[in-house]
């Protein structure tokens, strides 16, 4: 049988640090080749070919780096590169880096992201049990197809569903609401269901037109909208409203302002699981909303509701309106 070549891509993250000598305290420590030589050896049939991006603590990932990686990525697949790709990332922002590489690569290739909840120096650093198992995902014949993938503590997720729910737990990667596509069990890989999602393709050349985040709660005023509509490079607001998907009456003129200045205005829910939806009829409700010209996420949380928006805006020729519910 032929090699399967699989592309490791480094960007950094706690699977790449070490606790500092005086502080104690996590810091990148470039480790990637120790990783590789332990897990080299696991392996037959796969040739493991490495590749450092970066070496960046996950907050410190941009939306460039995300389209560069996917640029990346994109080009060795079309070339016929590879067969696989795993790329190591910090956990804070994985699963927004998996969710836009999910939408950007329109591909059957195997992508799947992993990283480690503790770092290379602590007693039960996970970075070689989840970098080897994220390659036998990415190997395997049963993962094509699936969109990007993220495999953590040997569970299976899709970057659509999968949301960090706990600070240190190593099993804080959790599909909430459906649970997990499939486990990683002694090394085999079993598949127990598909992900029911629609996946959409954007691939912008260029990220030039923001999008931001402005999160509701009880007492909210428009006043981040207003500040934000009048930067110059804001094209979209995703709205993390109340419940079904509902803000308070008075957040409704700056919504309004910034739908008529030719902002798109995205609604989701601060809700960890559900869908939003134009049920309640009042003002500032999801059906009022709806009426003034807000576009629906459905299930997608706030922070990957603003990359599938940002990606959108950023495509020529795109019409926004078809990638949400209006
Ligand atoms: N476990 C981790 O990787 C967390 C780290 N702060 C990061 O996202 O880079």
């Amino acid at each position: 049988m032929e090699n399967k070549k699989i592309l490791i891509v480094f960007t950094g993250g706690t699977i790449s640090m070490s606790s500092d000598s005086q502080t104690s305290k996590s810091v990148i420590s470039s480790n990637e080749s120790d990783l590789i030589l332990k897990i080299r050896k696991r392996f037959q049939n796969i040739e493991l070919l490495t590749l450092v991006y970066s070496m960046k603590p996950s907050p410190s990932i941009t939306s460039v780096d995300m389209l560069e990686i996917g640029k990346l990525i994109k080009d060795k697949i079309e070339s016929d590169q590879i067969d696989g790709c795993v790329i190591t990332h910090g956990t804070d922002t994985l699963e927004e880096t998996a969710f836009f590489l999910d939408i950007f690569l329109s591909t059957r290739i195997p992508v799947v992201l992993t990283g480690s909840m503790r770092n290379f120096s602590e007693l039960g650093y996970d970075g070689f049990s989840n970098l080897l198992s994220a390659i036998l995902v990415s190997a395997n014949p049963q993962s094509y197809g699936r969109g990007t993938l993220v495999v953590l503590n040997d569970e299976i997720n899709a970057a659509v569903e999968v949301t960090k729910t706990h600070t240190v737990s190593l099993g804080t990667f959790k599909s909430m609401e459906f649970g997990p596509l499939g486990i990683v069990d002694e090394q085999e890989v079993i598949y127990y269901r598909d992900s029911s999602y629609h996946r959409q393709n954007l691939s912008p050349v260029l990220l030039t037109s923001e999008v931001e985040i402005v999160k509701v709660y009880s007492g909210s005023s428009g006043h981040l909208i207003d500040y934000l509509i009048k930067q110059p490079t804001i094209k979209g607001i995703v709205l993390e409203a109340m419940g079904r998907g509902n803000i308070p009456p008075i957040m409704v003129p700056s919504v309004i302002k910034a739908i008529n200045r030719g902002v798109k205005v995205v609604l989701t829910s601060r809700c960890p699981m559900g869908r939003v939806r134009d049920s309640y009829g009042y003002e500032g409700g999801g059906h009022h909303l709806k009426q003034i010209g807000v576009l629906f996420a459905g299930d997608l949380s706030s922070v990957k509701a603003r990359i599938k928006l940002m990606l959108a805006v950023n495509c020529a020729n795109v019409n926004v309106e078809d990638y949400f519910e209006h």
